[in-house]
């Protein structure tokens, strides 16, 4: 069951392990000759890309490309950025992600997102929880406790914390803090986790530790995640994107399978691109 045909509050939450795995070149976004522009200054221009369903994405290229743009347009967050505006299309499971009647706060639900800092309310580990699930609607105190279990589960944390679900989440390690980031866009049963550099503000141990679960997402949800690190493109992908500044603003050169992108890319900026020999 999903979140988008069931009533807050009433679904079953479940936990990773029990999501059904999916991972087939089927479009769940579909964006069309995408732009979005800053005042007047264009971020990427007439971005057309399919990204396919329970797959994990990696969005390449060099600062200032765009990649971070295109990546909070997909839920909207770019609607907060005064002067921002985005044209084109998206569709999302579908959602017309720009229509007017849209549900932005749905819509967020369904598309979660992790930054590079992790960014943890400044409240209890268990509040951290606690708080969006309530938000969405889920009231019942025994499902709460169930679901912020599963949830610290998902993402290795409730050995670590089982004890201190009180104490304040931000005296936890970085590691541990983006880990606990992970859990409140997880318990909310996203469609679409966006992960913008996830592991770069953190040591290799923790990096390591959220890139397996990264991958361990592969099949339960469609995943988009900005890197800058093409090792780590490279382990993880299963579909690449290279963004591109040219003609003053960001561009999409080529997308495709990660093993092609890597080993056999069509265009010249790709191939000097992730053989290291520009950007
Ligand atoms: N809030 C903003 N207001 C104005 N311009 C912005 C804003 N955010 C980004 N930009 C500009 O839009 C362009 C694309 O930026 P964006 O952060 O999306 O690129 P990026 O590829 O993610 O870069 P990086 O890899 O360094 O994070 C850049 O020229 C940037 O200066």
């Amino acid at each position: 069951m999903k979140f988008s045909t069931s009533t807050p509050g009433t679904q079953p939450w479940f936990s990773l392990e029990e999501r059904p795995v999916c991972c087939v070149p089927k479009p769940f976004i579909e964006v069309e000759q995408l732009s979005l522009h800053y005042g007047q200054k264009p971020a990427f221009r007439d971005v057309t890309l399919a990204i396919n369903q329970g797959c994990i994405t990696a969005l390449i290229g060099p600062s200032g490309c765009g990649k971070t743009s295109f990546l909070s347009s997909l839920n909207r967050l770019t609607d907060l950025i005064p002067g921002c505006r985005l044209s084109g299309r998206i569709r999302l499971g579908g959602l017309d992600v720009m229509a007017p009647q849209t549900d932005v706060i749905r819509l967020r639900r369904r598309v979660g997102m992790i930054f590079q800092k992790p960014n943890p309310f400044p409240l209890s580990i268990r509040k951290n929880l606690e708080f969006p699930l309530r938000e969405h609607g889920l009231r019942d105190r025994d499902r709460l406790a169930n679901t912020i279990e599963t949830g610290l589960r998902d993402v290795g944390l409730w050995d670590e914390v089982k004890d201190r679900l009180d104490s304040p989440a931000l005296a936890l390690s970085g590691g541990q803090q983006q880990r606990l980031c992970m859990a409140r866009a997880l318990v909310l049963l996203p469609d679409v986790l966006l992960m913008d550099e996830p592991c770069s503000a953190l040591d290799p141990l923790s990096s390591g530790v959220i890139e397996d679960l990264i991958v361990g997402l592969r099949g339960h949800y469609t995943v988009l995640i900005v890197t800058h690190n093409l090792s780590q493109a490279r382990r993880i992908a299963d579909y690449t994107a290279l963004f591109w500044v040219q003609h003053g603003s960001g561009q999409l050169i080529e997308a495709g399978p990660a093993k092609q992108i890597f080993e056999e890319p069509h265009d010249p900026l790709t191939a000097a691109y992730v053989s290291g020999m520009r950007g």
